[in-house]
């Protein structure tokens, strides 16, 4: 059986920092594919699982998606799966003016990959890492995403402004990839 596992992903910089953070040291070959999987609506552990379906009848051997959220408490934990389009339409700026009206600043970064092997009887694994922090007036270079708006909890620097390395080593995506490494193990 084929052991290599497909990432599919849109994103290239999702791609770029799980490079990062799994090194070289991972047992399982892991190639990457450049699909744009439709957005799904719904709770984050269903969005997932049929993410990775959907990329499994498309590669046919074992998958891994991920799909983030980044959800406002003050707004119940929206915008959360839809973040994508309101950072397209807002920007990291009109994301920090959308909390203008609420004390609260406090969010979550919601990090999810889920596997599926395609393998009879086999159930999509999902591996979920979430780090808190505060939607700041967006600070720092614009390369990936709301990094310049968020600003983990404990750090007076956003995502955008510390060193790749050390966003690789508190973000939501390195907890979920923790747990993907250990159970590959
Ligand atoms: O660490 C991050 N730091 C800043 N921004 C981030 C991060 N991770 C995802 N993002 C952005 C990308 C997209 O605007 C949205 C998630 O949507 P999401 O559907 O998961 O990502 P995507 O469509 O870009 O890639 P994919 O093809 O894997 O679905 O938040
Ligand atoms: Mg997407």
């Amino acid at each position: 059986m084929d052991k290599t596992i497909t990432f599919v992903t849109g994103n290239a910089k999702k791609l770029e920092e799980l490079i990062a953070i799994l090194g070289s040291s991972f047992p399982r070959k892991i190639i990457s594919k450049k699909i744009d999987l439709p957005e799904l609506q719904g709770e984050i552990d269903e969005i997932s699982i049929k993410k990775a379906k959907t990329a499994y009848e498309q590669i046919k051997s074992p998958v891994l998606v991920e799909d983030t959220c980044l959800c406002f408490n003050a707004l119940k934990g929206l915008p959360g799966p839809y973040i994508k389009w309101f950072l397209e339409k807002l920007g990291p700026e009109g994301l920090f003016t959308l909390l203008a009206g609420y004390e609260d600043k406090t969010a979550e970064a919601v990090c999810t990959f889920a596997y599926y092997s395609g393998e009879e009887n086999a159930d999509v694994i999902l591996f979920q890492g979430r780090t808190q922090g505060v939607i700041v007036s967006p600070r720092g270079p614009r390369d990936f995403g709301w990094d310049p708006c968020f600003q983990p909890l404990g750090y007076d620097t956003t995502y955008a402004e510390m060193a790749k390395e050390n966003k690789n080593k508190i973000s939501h995506r390195f907890k979920a990839l923790d747990k993907f490494r250990a159970h590959f193990k």
